[in-house]
């Protein structure tokens, strides 16, 4: 499982850099601008300038509406600015036919530039909240877009997480889902070290976090601290072997 962490500007992106042996992915974001916030050009090309180079920066194309072209746009912005992985959030997509058709939107515009950039289509487990399209449909969204990878992360920060509002159970068909259509499966939402077991029993490919390797738990008012990224990774690594030795623990 890689581990994807999303700092909040160039500043914590070089905590993440100094942590850049525990990490596999640094994602840009702009959290206060929502879930999946986008950030600046300038800041995506500082962020790519500051982490060592075998690290993959990945951006954010924001919570966005149902509208192909501007996020097409948006998303040649970010993979323009040095990002390789591109995240968009369906937000405004109502019915899988919308996010269909943002994303391949969304794909052409990013493929055309460069062509081994990933695309991941990001759905929000916490749907039902604010009425876009289902978590399950995702995979097949991502699919049928030839986007490269199937995400789900939380709409609203307030503490809820990805288990509260798609079960374990229900994660695992989404991954059996994305795997089946020879996609990467990525899921956020709050995760903690606990549910990392779980994760990887049901073989997800990245594991975002924010949250839980910022100070105090605190993805707000808490800043990403290079020794938490550690010890997650270090929990990580202990749910692999015991995964692979075939251990099953509670969590
Ligand atoms: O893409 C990952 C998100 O930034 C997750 O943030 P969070 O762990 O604070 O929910």
């Amino acid at each position: 499982m890689l581990l994807l962490i999303s700092p909040d500007g160039v500043e914590e992106a070089l905590d993440c850099a100094k942590a850049a042996e525990h990490l596999d992915i640094v994602d840009v974001k702009k959290p206060d601008e929502g879930s999946l916030g986008a950030n600046f050009p300038w800041v995506i090309r500082e962020i790519r300038d500051a982490v060592p180079a075998d690290k993959p920066v990945s951006a954010t194309v924001g919570d966005v509406p149902y509208k192909p072209g501007t996020v097409a746009q948006a998303a040649l912005g970010a993979v323009v600015s040095g990002a390789t992985y591109i995240k968009v959030g369906l937000y405004g997509c109502t019915t899988p036919e919308q996010g269909i058709a943002v994303m391949r939107a969304v794909v052409r515009a990013v493929k055309d530039h460069r062509p081994e950039a990933l695309v991941v289509a990001s759905g929000y487990a916490d749907a039902h909240r604010i009425g876009c399209v289902n978590p399950l449909a995702l995979p097949d969204i991502a699919a049928r877009s030839g986007a490269d990878a199937a995400m789900l992360d939380t709409a609203v920060k307030d503490g809820t997480r990805l288990f509260d509002h798609v079960p374990p159970d229900t994660c695992a068909e989404f991954v059996r889902r994305a795997h089946a259509a020879g996609l990467l499966a990525a899921l956020a939402g709050s995760v903690r070290q606990t549910d990392l077991g779980r994760l990887t029993r049901i073989g997800t490919d990245i594991v975002g976090v924010r949250g839980a390797v910022c100070e105090g738990g605190d993805r707000n008012a808490g800043r990403i601290r290079p020794h938490l990224v550690a010890a997650f990774r270090s929990e990580m690594d202990r749910h692999a072997r015991e995964h692979r030795a075939g251990v099953t623990t509670a969590s």
